[in-house]
């Protein structure tokens, strides 16, 4: 087992990675757990896990379970509510700990409850996903979507611990492998040159769900999120660089519907339209440019924005970021590889191009649209 930590003073959290350590979840929980657990987890994940967690804890704690629907569009305030109503009905307190089992969906959302319950209560992930273990377990944003867009409402609420089962990974469908491997990219462009070259050359072990490999590319993944976040936990500086690909990815997972785009593939999408405009603006090289698309390509990402998504649309729904200040969208940009910047100060005809354009990873073609 591999052991990282998030430094936050008197809330400093574990992150532990390993395979199997579902099995001995009560012996590395323990110090993390209070005697009432409200687990959450959703229909998908509940027949694959939940005994496990039952196994582990039945015996000294007692345990009530919600069971959300599965998907993105259960990320919402219905649903928050719900999960709510029941930790009212199970006659908790305040010194209960609500546990995530799940993706970044139940993940966020479980923690938006845990937030808000008794004005906040303690808080455990067991992420599921490889998006969830390298991503949205660990930082403390909890959210849930509103139909006016993603994660406009939510609070900062850390966990006490995350545990990730690496073994959980070899039951996720592949399309979920792939998009859990966008937020992986994005740490080698935004924050580790080595990284990123380190996943070009492990990329087919990845997608092959080498357990092994696996390790490795979450434990660097966490290490990098953990120090930002150590760093700026509330997102007033740099931590907003962790938001690369995001502006153009949340406007597309809005624009098609959620759970129509995976987070992830909007994600892969919105890097290659940063590091279109980058490279338009000589931050990147076109070679470096053309690593990142070829990189996303060989996770079985999309490189491409829809088609159909009107300029208009496009304006609308990056107003709603959360990164809008005094009314200007600001933009997180990869400047070499390894390193981004934010910035507002970009031509709204070079976005414009860059949302539009086609682009062909494979020829390293760019199609005007
Ligand atoms: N809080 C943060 O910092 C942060 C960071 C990144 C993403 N997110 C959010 O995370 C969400 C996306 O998370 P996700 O990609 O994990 O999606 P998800 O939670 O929807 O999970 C993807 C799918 O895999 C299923 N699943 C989960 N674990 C499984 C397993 N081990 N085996 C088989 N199936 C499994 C789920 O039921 C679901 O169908 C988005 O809402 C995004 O906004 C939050
Ligand atoms: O932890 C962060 O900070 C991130 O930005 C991580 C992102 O991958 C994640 O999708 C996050 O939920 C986006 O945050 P938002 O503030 O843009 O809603
Ligand atoms: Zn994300």
């Amino acid at each position: 087992m591999q052991q990282l930590s998030v430094q936050l003073g008197t809330r400093s959290y574990p992150i532990l990675v390993g395979s199997g350590l579902l099995s001995t979840l009560a012996l590395h929980l323990k110090p993390y757990l209070n005697q009432q657990v409200f687990v959450i987890t959703n229909e998908v994940v509940a027949p694959l896990y939940l005994e496990k967690i039952k196994a582990a804890l039945s015996n000294d704690h007692q345990l009530d379970i919600f069971i959300m629907a599965d998907g993105e569009e259960a990320k919402s305030l219905q649903t928050w509510q719900a999960a709510l109503d029941a930790l009212l009905s199970s006659g908790f307190s305040r010194d209960c700990t609500v546990l995530a089992l799940g993706g970044g969906v139940v993940g966020d959302l479980a923690g938006f409850v845990a937030a808000s319950f008794h004005r906040g209560v303690d808080f455990i992930q067991i992420p599921t996903t490889l998006l969830a273990q390298v991503d949205s377990s660990v930082g403390g944003k909890t959210a849930v979507n509103h139909p006016r867009g993603k994660n406009l409402i939510g609070a900062f609420h850390q966990p006490r611990a995350v545990l990730i089962d690496t073994n959980c990974l070899q039951t996720l469908p592949q399309r979920e492998l792939s998009a859990g491997l966008a937020e992986v990219i994005k740490y080698g462009v935004m924050a580790d040159h080595d990284f990123f070259s380190w996943l070009e050359n492990t990329m087919p072990a990845l997608v092959g769900l080498d357990e092994g490999k696996l390790e490795q590319a979450i434990v660097r993944s966490c290490a990098i999120k953990a120090q930002i976040v150590a760093a700026d936990e509330k997102e007033q500086g740099q931590r907003a660089l962790l938001n690369l690909g995001h502006t153009f990815g949340h406007a597309i997972e809005k624009a098609q519907g959620f759970g129509s785009w995976l987070h992830g593939e909007a994600v892969a999408a919105g890097i290659a339209i940063a590091a279109d405009i980058a490279c338009q603006r000589n931050m990147l090289s076109e070679s470096d440019y053309q690593r990142t698309l070829k990189l996303l390509k060989a996770a079985d990402l999309p490189v491409n924005a829809p088609v159909e998504m009107p300029w208009q649309q496009w304006q609308d729904l990056m107003l709603r970021d959360k990164k809008v200040k005094q009314g200007k969208v600001r933009f997180v940009l990869p400047e070499n590889l390894g390193h981004a910047v934010l910035t507002a100060e970009l031509d709204p005809e070079l976005i414009r191009q860059a949302v539009s354009r086609q682009r062909d990873a494979d020829s390293g073609k760019i199609h005007a649209h």
